[in-house]
């Protein structure tokens, strides 16, 4: 399912945040939003969630603007991972995981053995399944994250939009959060600062800039040094990678 996000801009308290930015995103694709901290990327993935209406512009997933049609609707369409969850409610990870199934449920209808196989499924998928029964809110960040990650599983949505899904997350994990993203084949949003997991993962890269589109394309189109050097203040260089061989991107301090 495709998304396309059509000339949107945000003001919040009257101020520009995001101008005018398109972008599309082909079915079955992992584009990677990047850019310097304050540039625009969650809200741009606020307005795609819904969670935030553009003043101007349109954000469609498949033929269906993300603003018509109920929550229910928008929600059996696209999955998100968010950072700052707020879940502080005593629930267990299995009841925390099993939210993910609610767009699919009447509104009194229970959880079934096939929503609860699911859950196991999508737990069992981030390594968590043994964390079934505990507390979610008891868990290091990392764990909660991977949850998080396993409700938005549990979604079965063709859409998913993930803001910075690495944080907290050890480097096995990070490596192997984004391998299972890129395994799913569904069609993704994912704002990363990490720019050399942008260059392995993302199969285009959108680079905000102070709320606008700076430049979009493959990885190494975008990615490009004096691109880089202007927005990020590092030098960087895509190498081949010592141990894959696969394009690596690598920075370093500008000279003094
Ligand atoms: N609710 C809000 N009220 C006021 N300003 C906001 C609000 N939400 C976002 N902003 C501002 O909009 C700009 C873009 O923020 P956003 O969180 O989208 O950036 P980001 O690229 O995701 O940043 P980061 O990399 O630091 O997470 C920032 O200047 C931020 O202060």
């Amino acid at each position: 399912m495709k998304i396309q996000i059509q000339d949107v801009s945000v003001l919040i308290d009257d101020l520009p945040i995001l101008g005018d930015v398109n972008v599309a995103v082909e079915t079955g694709t992992v584009t990677g939003l990047i850019g310097p901290n304050g540039s625009g990327k969650s809200t741009l993935l606020r307005c795609v969630y819904r969670a935030l209406k553009p003043v101007r512009g349109s954000v469609h997933i498949g033929e269906a603007d993300v603003w018509r049609g109920t929550a229910r609707e928008a929600g059996r369409r696209t999955a998100v991972v968010v950072q700052d969850h707020d879940l502080d409610n005593g629930f267990s990870v299995e009841e925390t995981v099993l939210m993910g199934r609610t767009p699919h449920k009447g509104i009194l209808e229970r959880d079934n053995a096939g929503d609860r196989d699911i859950v196991l499924d999508a737990l069992d998928r981030v390594g968590m399944a043994w964390a079934a029964r505990r507390v979610f809110t008891r868990l290091s960040g990392g764990e909660r994250q991977r949850v998080l990650v396993a409700r938005a599983l549990a979604q079965k949505t063709p859409v998913l939009l993930l803001d910075e899904p690495t944080n907290h997350l050890d480097i096995g994990a990070q490596l192997g959060l984004l391998d299972l993203v890129r395994e799913l084949g569904l069609t993704t949003v994912v704002a990363l600062h990490d720019l050399d997991h942008a260059t392995t993962y993302c199969d285009h890269l959108v680079l905000l800039q102070a709320g606008r589109v700076l430049s979009a394309g493959l990885p190494a189109d975008v990615l490009e040094p004096d691109r880089v050097a202007a927005v990020f203040g590092v030098r960087s260089a895509i190498v081949p990678h010592p141990i894959t061989g696969r394009p690596h991107f690598v920075t370093a301090a500008t000279a003094t």
